[in-house]
């Protein structure tokens, strides 16, 4: 897969991803091209790769404390009460994203376009959550190309909609940091990046750039961080195995990201719930452009190839019980602790995922703290509820669970 491909790297997109996507205009729905060559590199260079995270760092920082403060003044006011951990981190990690795409957290925004000042929620509900229930949104005629010619407006003018909206909530956005950067403000962010760059880009695409950059970091690394605390709510034993893990190496510090090399229980307890719980179970469509060999196998041209990610890292031939979660299973001296593709779930070779790093140190950061700072108990019928629903593997239903603080010791630094 990786050595053949240039043979198997265009990208065979519905008409809903299609709309969404400016018609290939961001990195990752983009064919293996130029333009994904330049593009990826932008992103790594400015927001992604290991230099730029580590100019970034104070938002992971201030992320990671404003999720555990949130917690403790929750248990404060309700300690009966069970949390719901999605809610609180869901919405720093949007304030992150907007930070590492825009250069400034936005509490609204005024939408020319739209004639609409836009609160925060709206506006993450206008950039990320319409746009991942759209991307599954099945039109019939993807499956009968021959038929296309049969109007199905439904379909077509929600997805449109949707569309609009993201461009011009985006627009309104950059608008604002244009005029700062106008006023000679620079700002370390992907929009002042792309804007170095502007005379290689249209505006539509520096719309998509930016668009794609804030629904990407707002995703996946909530639905790892959220299955992983499942996992260890659940799994008492595997909570205070990570939790004396983590007063052995910090001992009184709070955990930062320069612990985590020491911390081989909670890199497996990452990479356990990535590979259980894949969140992104399918790769988009490929479309091979040209008669290949694959695995053995003679792929020829035209065909459409979906790589199952899910399937893989639940291979029996592969994985010793794959239905468990068994951190453990990544301790074993074969894997190498700081290879971050122990398994398929980021994807592979030329298009491998370009957040992974940033998905690491967040979601490991995160996991860590969270178990440095209280104790974690599912509520009753918790266990079962393990259904999925969206694009990227969101739990169904939101986890609900009691914890408790651990107390002084520990965490003060
Ligand atoms: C646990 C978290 C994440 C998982 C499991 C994940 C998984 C993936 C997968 C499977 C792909 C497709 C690879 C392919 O087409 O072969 C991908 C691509 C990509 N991801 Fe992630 N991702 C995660 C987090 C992130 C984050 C946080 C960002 C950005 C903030 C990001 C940005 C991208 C980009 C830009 C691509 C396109 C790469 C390309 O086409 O060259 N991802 N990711």
């Amino acid at each position: 897969m990786v050595t053949r491909y240039s043979s198997i790297s265009t990208r065979k997109l519905s008409k809903a991803l299609t709309i969404l996507t400016s018609n290939k205009n961001m990195v990752a729905m983009s064919d293996y091209s130029e333009f994904h060559k330049m593009v990826k590199r932008y992103i790594l260079t400015s927001t992604l790769g290991m230099n730029a995270q580590k100019r970034h760092r104070s938002h992971r920082d201030t992320m990671i404390e404003n999720v555990v403060n949130s917690l403790h003044a929750e248990i404060k006011e309700n300690p009966a009460q069970t949390i719901c951990l999605r809610a609180i981190f869901q919405s720093e990690l949007f304030c992150l994203a907007l930070k590492q795409a825009l250069g400034k957290d936005v509490d609204s925004v005024y939408v020319e376009e739209l004639g609409t000042e836009m609160s925060k929620q709206e506006i993450f509900q206008v950039l990320v959550v319409d746009p991942m229930v759209g991307a599954i949104e099945v039109d019939w005629r993807d499956f009968f190309p021959y038929l296309q010619w049969i109007p199905n407006k439904s379909v077509e003018t929600k997805i449109q909609g949707m569309a609009e909206r993201k461009a011009a909530v985006t627009r309104a956005l950059i608008h604002e940091q244009k005029r700062r950067i106008a006023s000679g403000e620079t700002r370390n962010s992907y929009l002042d990046f792309l804007l170095s760059e502007e005379d290689k880009l249209t505006d539509e695409q520096v719309t998509t750039l930016v668009w794609e950059a804030i629904i990407e970091a707002s995703d996946t690394t909530l639905v790892t961080t959220e299955w992983a605390m499942y996992e260890l709510a659940k799994n008492q034993k595997c909570q205070e195995q990570l939790y004396s893990e983590i007063q052995e190496v910090c001992g009184s510090e709070k955990i930062t990201e320069e612990h985590l090399p020491r911390l081989p229980f909670l890199n497996s307890v990452f990479h356990e719930t990535l590979r259980r719980h894949s969140p992104v179970p399918i790769v988009p469509l490929r479309y091979v452009h040209e008669d290949t060999q694959i695995g053995g196998y003679h792929i020829p041209s035209g065909t459409e190839v979906a790589i199952n990610i899910y399937a893989c890292n639940m291979d029996q031939k592969e994985w010793e019980e794959p239905e468990k979660w068994k951190p453990e299973r990544f301790l074993d001296s074969k894997y190498e602790p700081t290879d971050l593709y122990k398994t398929m779930a980021f994807g592979g070779g030329k298009r491998v995922c370009a957040g992974s790093l940033q998905a690491m140190l967040i979601s490991c950061t995160a996991i860590g703290r969270l178990v440095q700072e209280f104790q974690w108990r599912l509520k009753e019928g918790e266990v079962e509820n393990v259904d999925t629903v969206q694009l990227t593997t969101h739990k169904l239903h939101p986890m609900q669970a009691f914890i408790t603080a651990r107390g002084a010791e520990g965490m003060r630094a």
